[in-house]
């Protein structure tokens, strides 16, 4: 039954708030109890040497394994800090009261203000903030306050969304946390420094390393022009260089925007096809085109490696010279499966889903790179396992890179600013938790290429002679 009621206009008692407030924060009476109750049965000193201990674990921990560190506990210390220092009691009020986001209670006059409910800060420079809304209040009036809300909170950036009834999200990232340029990754001496299952790309906003497995896995980069998706190509390209050179990595690599962005590349090409070597009859009609003939060759390529290994009864590749990591790069995929014609589109859809379902076992990896993530420009999007996101123009084609709620849970991709300051700049998820973390790219210079080029040439590149079409 629904109830009709209007509000008494009384206020509860104090006692009975208090007791509220206590049962919602239990940490507030069960630490001093509990730090009471041991000095009184351990002593002081016994106490104080717990203590003193637990602080030591946790700066051994993050001593020794940052990065577990930094996962696991820094979230947890981080949000509970925040939660009673940014977002509590008189300066949270005087945020909101500032922002009218505080309403006046018309039977008793009181000033109701917008309770915290959770706090949760994935990364130094992101805290996504629960708030239950109070009477009177709509994810409007809040998103009508956005900017001032930020400039109160000292964000750079906000994001508010409803997410239950009462119940509001706001996402707030403060600050750059890549005031420098991150330099491009260095290019190993020899192919046993390079760690496929870590591709060194650039630097997690924890100054720590940003790697992403490459074996076994596809990646996904998304971002507008002009979001630095170049140094998402040639950072892994370094950080696999003594491999490439040794012939353990096999590089396909096609450019179907002309070969502008990829061209000083060529040599380290196992294969390389451009849209500009695509041939059209008098009419104008296409009569050849090897970026297709390049993905196929690169699919029987993979149905061979399949073949070898059934018969040598192996579930998976071990990488040798013999059996080569082989990585098909696709600069624009959406070039090739949605904006060429119809039959390219087709047949490049369907070999990229034969590669991308049964490749990973056999040792054959796709990157591709593209500016708008939608369905309908990749049907195959759902199969990549790596995904990375840069600044998009569309807050929409956050989730769609990055999965459900990713852009709820921080990851603000179409905040980052157009400017050249923060190319390079983007989003991942951890596979497990979900939890966005903002990446730099490192920044890769003609000269860097140049380096790469001149260092890890492999003896066995065609140098962009196309194979045959083989389908
Ligand atoms: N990691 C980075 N750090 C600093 N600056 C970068 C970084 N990556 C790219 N830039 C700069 O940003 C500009 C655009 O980069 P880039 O050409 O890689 O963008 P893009 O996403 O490939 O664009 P398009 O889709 O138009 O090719 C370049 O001038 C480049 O120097």
């Amino acid at each position: 039954m629904s109830s009709n009621r209007r509000p008494s206009g009384k206020r509860r008692g104090a006692e009975v708030r208090a007791a509220c407030w206590l049962a919602r924060h239990p940490g507030f009476l069960a630490t001093p109890t509990t730090i009471a109750t041991s000095v009184a049965e351990l002593g002081p000193t016994t106490t104080g040497g717990i203590a003193a201990g637990i602080l030591a674990a946790g700066v051994a921990w993050r001593r020794i394994d940052p990065d577990s560190f930094h996962h696991h506990a820094a979230p947890r210390l981080r949000s509970v800090r925040r939660r009673w220092t940014r977002y509590h009691g008189y300066a949270w009020r005087r945020n909101l009261d500032a922002c009218d986001l505080t309403v006046q209670d018309r039977r008793t006059g009181a000033w109701l203000t917008p309770r915290v409910v959770r706090v949760f800060s994935p990364t130094p420079s992101i805290d996504v903030i629960k708030v239950k809304m109070v009477r009177g209040q709509s994810v409007r009036t809040w998103q009508e306050q956005q900017e001032a809300l930020a400039t109160a909170l000292g964000a750079e950036v906000l994001a508010i969304e409803r997410t239950k009834a009462r119940l509001i999200t706001i996402t707030a990232v403060y600050g750059n946390p890549f005031a420098d340029i991150v330099p491009a990754v260095e290019i190993p001496d020899e192919p046993d420094e390079v760690d496929l299952t870590a591709i060194e790309l650039g630097d997690t906003e924890h100054g720590r390393p940003w790697t992403e497995p490459l074996l076994g896995t596809h990646w996904l980069i998304s971002g507008a022009t002009g979001s630095g998706k170049g140094g998402l190509l040639w950072n892994p390209l370094r950080a696999m260089g003594p491999m490439i050179r040794e012939g353990l990595v096999r590089i396909w690599a096609i450019d179907p925007k002309g070969g502008m962005e990829t061209e000083q590349g060529r040599p380290l090409f196992y294969r390389y096809a451009t849209s500009a070597d695509v041939e059209y009859d008098e009419d104008g009609d296409e009569i050849r085109n090897p970026m297709l003939e390049l993905i196929a060759a690169f699919r029987d390529a993979m149905k061979q490696r399949q073949e070898e290994l059934r018969r040598e009864s192996k579930r998976k590749v071990t990488i040798s010279r013999d059996t080569p990591l082989d990585v098909l790069m696709i600069d624009e995929l959406a070039m090739l499966t949605a904006l060429g014609g119809r039959s390219l589109t087709v047949q490049v859809n369907r070999l990229l889903a034969e590669i991308m379902t049964q490749g990973r076992a056999a040792g054959y990896s796709v990157v591709a790179y593209l500016q708008e993530p939608t369905k309908d420009i990749v049907p195959v999007r759902d199969l990549f396992t790596v995904r990375i996101c840069l600044r998009t123009t569309s807050a929409s084609y956050v989730d769609m890179v990055l999965g459900d709620n990713a852009r709820l849970r921080g990851a603000l991709a179409d905040e980052i600013p157009v400017t050249e300051d923060y190319a390079g700049i983007g989003y991942r998820v951890a596979e497990k938790s979900r939890v966005p973390i903002r990446v730099r790219a490192g920044h890769v210079t003609d000269d860097d290429i140049a380096e790469l080029v001149a260092t890890c040439t492999p003896d066995n590149g065609t140098g962009g002679v196309v194979v045959p079409f083989a389908a």
